[in-house]
C-alpha cells in the first residue's frame, strides 16, 4: 500500500526527511487510538503501536499524545508491534478544551482537509449554530463544507441555503438528502485520492446515514486481510477509512461532539463583518452598547447588520474570556503548588544541615 494513498504528500514527506536515517524508521498514519494504544497505517499493512517512554516524558498535556489522523515515527518493537518515536507536525487540527481544574487541549482529530459542518434543515436548523462550527473549522486550518440534510423534509431549502449563505460568505454549501439521493455526488468530489475528509454536526442530523451513502458499503464494518500474512479476517473498527474511491473518511466521536470553545483567531474570522463596522466606530474601545458614534449600532440601525449576530459575537467573547480566566486561575495554583514544594524542600535541606 502506497502511504501517499492515505495522504502522505510533499509536506510530511519533507517532515520525515528530517529524521534520522541511521536507524531504521517506519512511516505511518494513526488510523484508531484506544487509551494509548495506536493502530497505524504503515507502507506494508498495519501495526499496533505504543509510544516510547520518551515521547511520553516530552508529552505536554494531551496534545503531545499521538491522535487519529496524524502521521507518526515508528519502529519496529518486536512481535508485530511498533512503537511511536514522534509526531509530525500537524498541518490542521481540531482540539476539545475541557474547562475543568485545568484547561486540557485534547487533539480529537488531526490532519483533516476538508470539514463537513453538518446541519439538519429540519428543527435542527440553527444559525448561530452554524457560526460557532465555522469558528472552529476556521480555527482547525481544516477547509470548511457546510453540509445541510435532511432536504426531503424541507419545503423552503432556498430560503435556508440563502440564509446560511449570509452567515458564510465565500463557503461552499451543499443540500443533501439520503433518502432521494440529492447532492450526495457533489460531497462525493471532496473525497479523491489521499484527501482526508472529516464530519461534525449534532446528534441525529444524519452525520452516519451520510457516512454509509458515501462509502457506498458497509466498509466501516468490513475486516480486511492481515498484515502478518497470518490471513485472518478482523473486523476491527477504524477511525480513519479509506473508502474504494481513495477518499479518506475521519470519523471520531470526539469529532462528532466537538465542544465550541474555540480561540480569537477563528472568531474574528466568523464574525469578519462586525469588525469591518467596528473599525469606523469613534472610539476605538467602543463596547458597541449606547457610545455615540458607533458605526456597529448603526449598522443594526440600518439594517445592514443583525442584531442577534453581535449578541453571538459577544456571547462567545464571554466564554473565551471565561476560559482564559480558568487558564490563569489554573496557572497560579500550579505556581503556588512549585512554590510549596519548594519550601518544604528548602526547609528538609535546612533540616538536614543543622
Ligand atoms: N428524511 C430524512 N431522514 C434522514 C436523512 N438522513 C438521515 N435521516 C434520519 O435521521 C436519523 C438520524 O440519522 P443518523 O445518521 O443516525 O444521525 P447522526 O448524525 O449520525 O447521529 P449521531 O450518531 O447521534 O451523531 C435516522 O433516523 C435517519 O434515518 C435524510 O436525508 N432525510
Ligand atoms: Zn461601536
Amino acid at each position: 500500500m502506497n502511504l501517499k494513498d492515505w495522504g502522505l504528500d510533499s509536506f510530511f514527506e519533507e517532515e520525515y526527511q528530517t529524521y534520522n536515517k541511521e536507524e531504521e524508521i517506519l512511516r505511518g498514519r494513526v488510523t484508531l487510538e484506544h487509551k494509548h494504544i495506536y493502530r497505524v497505517q504503515v507502507e506494508d499493512g498495519e501495526r499496533l503501536a505504543s509510544i516510547s517512554g520518551k515521547l511520553r516524558h516530552q508529552a505536554v498535556g494531551r496534545d503531545g499524545f499521538p491522535a487519529v489522523g496524524d502521521w507518526v515515527v515508528l519502529r519496529e518493537g518486536g512481535e508485530g508491534r511498533a512503537v511511536i518515536d514522534a509526531i509530525l507536525p500537524r498541518r490542521s487540527k481540531f482540539t476539545r478544551r475541557e474547562a475543568g481544574f485545568h484547561i486540557d487541549e485534547q487533539i480529537v482529530a488531526a490532519n483533516v482537509d476538508t470539514v463537513f459542518l453538518v446541519m439538519g434543515t429540519d428543527q435542527d436548523f440553527n444559525l448561530r449554530r452554524m457560526e460557532r462550527y465555522l469558528s472552529v473549522a476556521w480555527e482547525s486550518g481544516a477547509m470548511p463544507v457546510i453540509v445541510l440534510t435532511k432536504a426531503d423534509l424541507c419545503p423552503d431549502i432556498e430560503k435556508k441555503r440563502a440564509q446560511v449563505a449570509h452567515i458564510a460568505v465565500g463557503v461552499p454549501i451543499h443540500i443533501v438528502s439520503a433518502i432521494n439521493g440529492q447532492g450526495i455526488e457533489e460531497l462525493q468530489a471532496y473525497l479523491t485520492s489521499g484527501r482526508t475528509v472529516a464530519l461534525t454536526g449534532s446528534s441525529g442530523v444524519g452525520k452516519s446515514t451520510l457516512i454509509n451513502c458515501l462509502a457506498d458499503s458497509e466498509l466501516l464494518e468490513t475486516g480486511e486481510v492481515r498484515a502478518d500474512g497470518r490471513g485472518r479476517h478482523t473486523t476491527t473498527h477504524r477511525e480513519l477509512v479509506r473508502l474504494p474511491e481513495g477518499g479518506l473518511l475521519l470519523d471520531t466521536p470526539g469529532m462528532r461532539l466537538l465542544k465550541m470553545w474555540e480561540d480569537e483567531g477563528g472568531v474574528d474570522h466568523t464574525f469578519s463583518d462586525i469588525l469591518k463596522w467596528a473599525q469606523k466606530c469613534k472610539f476605538s474601545d467602543c463596547a458597541h452598547e449606547t457610545e455615540p458614534g458607533c458605526a456597529v449600532q448603526e449598522a443594526i440601525d440600518q439594517g445592514l447588520l443583525d442584531a442577534a449576530r453581535l449578541q453571538n459575537y459577544r456571547k462567545l467573547g464571554r466564554e473565551l474570556a471565561y476560559l482564559e480566566r480558568k487558564k490563569d486561575a489554573g496557572a497560579m495554583r500550579s505556581e503556588r503548588e512549585r512554590w510549596k514544594k519548594q519550601k518544604v524542600q528548602y526547609r528538609k535541606n535546612t533540616r538536614h544541615r543543622r
